[in-house]
């Protein structure tokens, strides 16, 4: 599904009078199966964009349009995954995966198979009876992104959904991930603090700056990216320079 953002206003407050807008004019295009990070400093407005894609916040002004229609609210459609895999401790991974489609109704049988089939995917054979406590990081979060693939959204929204894992795991899930999105051929919608991150999983970066879009750069890199090339490092470089710009940083270049 495609996705765009036409003449996007979002405030929270007021001064003066006037609204103070956390994202201001925000105009962007993404293609069906597109996959787009979202860089920017803590407090540039990055999940506020994601919520209103979500339907979660309402703008103040402007459109989304997702597939031709107006976001009026969450949708099925558009899955979100967060930094805490927010997984329910009390339910098995196969009985956490099975929720989201149980609540739709399906067939016993139909539920199975399909929990089965993203149990697959996600790599966790083996653990359909375990509990998120006897997880890692890693695998509770992949159980979170097959939460949310399950009911088949077109659009997956994801707020940093690698920051709370440690290192090795953290590159283990950015190749899993790639993997999911080359099989699955979603539209992903990712935020991220970390410039590397972004440039190996994007087909297109977006730098966000107090509000607006500074920077909305393609990433024309084959996969699988190597991160010690000359070419990464150089788009390491660039977002690294855009985000800086010689202030404080609050940004991880790994
Ligand atoms: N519900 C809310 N009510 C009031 N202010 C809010 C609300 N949500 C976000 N803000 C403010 O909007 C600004 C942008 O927040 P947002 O969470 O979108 O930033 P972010 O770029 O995602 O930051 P981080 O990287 O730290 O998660 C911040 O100043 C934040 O305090």
């Amino acid at each position: 599904m495609s996705v765009e953002f036409i003449n996007i206003h979002k405030s929270f407050d007021e001064v003066n009078g006037k609204p103070k807008y956390i994202l201001e004019d925000i105009n962007l295009k993404i293609k069906t199966g597109e996959f787009i990070c979202v860089l920017g400093k803590s407090g540039c407005g990055k999940s506020t964009m994601l919520n209103l894609l979500a339907g979660y916040l309402k703008p103040d002004k402007g459109r989304i349009i997702v597939d031709g229609v107006d976001v009026n609210g969450p949708s099925a459609q558009r899955g979100v995954v967060f930094q805490q895999h927010a997984l329910f401790p009390w339910y098995t991974v196969k009985e956490n995966i099975e929720f989201g489609l149980k609540l739709k109704k399906h067939k016993k049988s139909e539920v199975e198979k399909i929990a089965k089939q993203y149990i697959d995917m996600i790599g966790l054979q083996g653990y359909e009876n375990a509990y998120p406590a006897e997880l890692s990081g890693g695998m509770a979060q992949r159980v979170g992104i097959a939460r949310a693939l399950v009911n088949n959204p077109q659009v997956l929204l994801m707020d940093e959904p690698l920051g709370a894992l440690d290192a090795m795991t953290r590159d283990t899930m950015r190749k899993e991930l790639i993997r999911i999105w080359q099989i699955s051929k979603k539209t992903i919608f990712f935020i991220t603090h970390s410039v590397p991150e972004a440039v190996y999983l994007a087909d297109r970066v977006i730098l966000l700056k107090q509000g607006h879009i500074a920077m909305d750069t393609p990433i024309n890199l084959v996969r699988p990216r190597d991160i010690r090339s000359k070419e990464f490092n150089e788009y390491v470089d660039l977002f690294s320079k855009g985000l800086t710009d010689g202030s404080n940083m609050d940004v991880i270049v790994e």
